[in-house]
């Protein structure tokens, strides 16, 4: 079987410390997967590998097929999307919407851009659209709501259509409305057969759209648990993963977590 990600043992080591140890991690075709863990846990560093943008100190990473090291990266990222506060730090603020996510497909179409170029730009004005923001395709990116630049960012990183997409905390800044707007939205992607495979990281249940299949809760480097939604996100591994006792609950097809209550002291005072 060809696995869409395969990491073996990977392992990423900063100064004296493993800041990713020894992470084995599997992804088929299909798969919606969420990347859960406490600050500092990991998460956005297995990401940039996942993305083809860092080597592992020690271990295998194949990403599509292609094993790190032995792959030419500037073929294989335009096939992985990629959204981050990272990357959009990198965006001028500027820039025109609609080329914001444009630009992206630049490193792919490479010498065909001019006969290519207007289909490029329905397919920006496309993306746009179905992230509820095609009307502001001519506005400044850096004159946008957090809430707004988040799917802007992840229209963008649909653009080169890829079989990959990653998208680290896309829902952090946002208020209520525009989370659960998000999170429709994604719940949209995870449902559409088309869509590439995904993987969400997030540091909240909240933001599990319904849809998504598999989760990994990762601790200080390395998986605490993984596998099906349902079978992981259980009180014993998060409260785990997350250092303290929490209570998780489905509610519908969502998730919610809050610290465990206490159980109520047996007996009572008599008398
Ligand atoms: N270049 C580096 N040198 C040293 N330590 C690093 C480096 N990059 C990351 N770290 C440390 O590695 C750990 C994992 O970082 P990472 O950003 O992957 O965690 P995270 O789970 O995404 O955290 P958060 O939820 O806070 O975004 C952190 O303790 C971080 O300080």
């Amino acid at each position: 079987m060809t696995w869409v990600l395969d990491l073996q043992n990977v392992t990423v080591r900063r100064g004296e410390k493993n800041i990713v140890d020894d992470v084995s991690w599997r992804i088929a075709e299909g798969e919606r997967w969420v990347v859960l863990g406490r600050n500092g846990a990991g998460k956005t560093t297995i990401l940039q590998i996942a993305a083809g943008r860092l080597h592992p100190t020690s271990g295998v990473a194949e990403i599509l097929g292609s094993r790190l090291g032995s792959v030419d990266v500037f073929e294989l990222r335009p096939r992985i999307g990629l959204a981050s506060a990272a990357l959009a730090e990198r965006i001028p603020a500027s820039e025109r919407v609609a080329d914001v996510v444009l630009t992206a497909s630049y490193a792919v179409t490479g010498r065909w851009r001019e006969s290519y170029e207007e289909l490029d730009e329905k397919r920006a004005a496309d993306l746009l659209e179905a992230f509820d923001v095609g009307h502001l395709a001519d506005r400044r990116f850096g004159t946008l709501s957090e809430g707004e630049r988040k799917r802007v960012q992840i229209a963008r990183a649909l653009m080169t259509d890829p079989e990959l997409l990653l998208l680290d905390e896309p829902a952090a800044g946002l208020d209520l409305g525009g989370r659960e707007e998000l999170v429709g939205a994604l719940a949209e992607l995870a449902a559409d057969p088309g869509s590439p495979v995904l993987v969400l990281v997030t540091h909240h249940v909240e933001e599990i759209p319904p849809g998504f299949t598999h989760v990994m809760l990762m601790q200080d480097g390395g998986v605490h648990s993984g596998g099906p939604i349902a079978e992981v996100l259980t009180n014993e591994n998060l409260s785990a993963a997350f250092g303290l006792p929490l209570d998780v609950t489905q509610v519908g097809d969502r998730w919610t977590a809050r610290a465990a209550q206490a159980a109520p002291r047996s007996g009572g005072h008599s008398g």
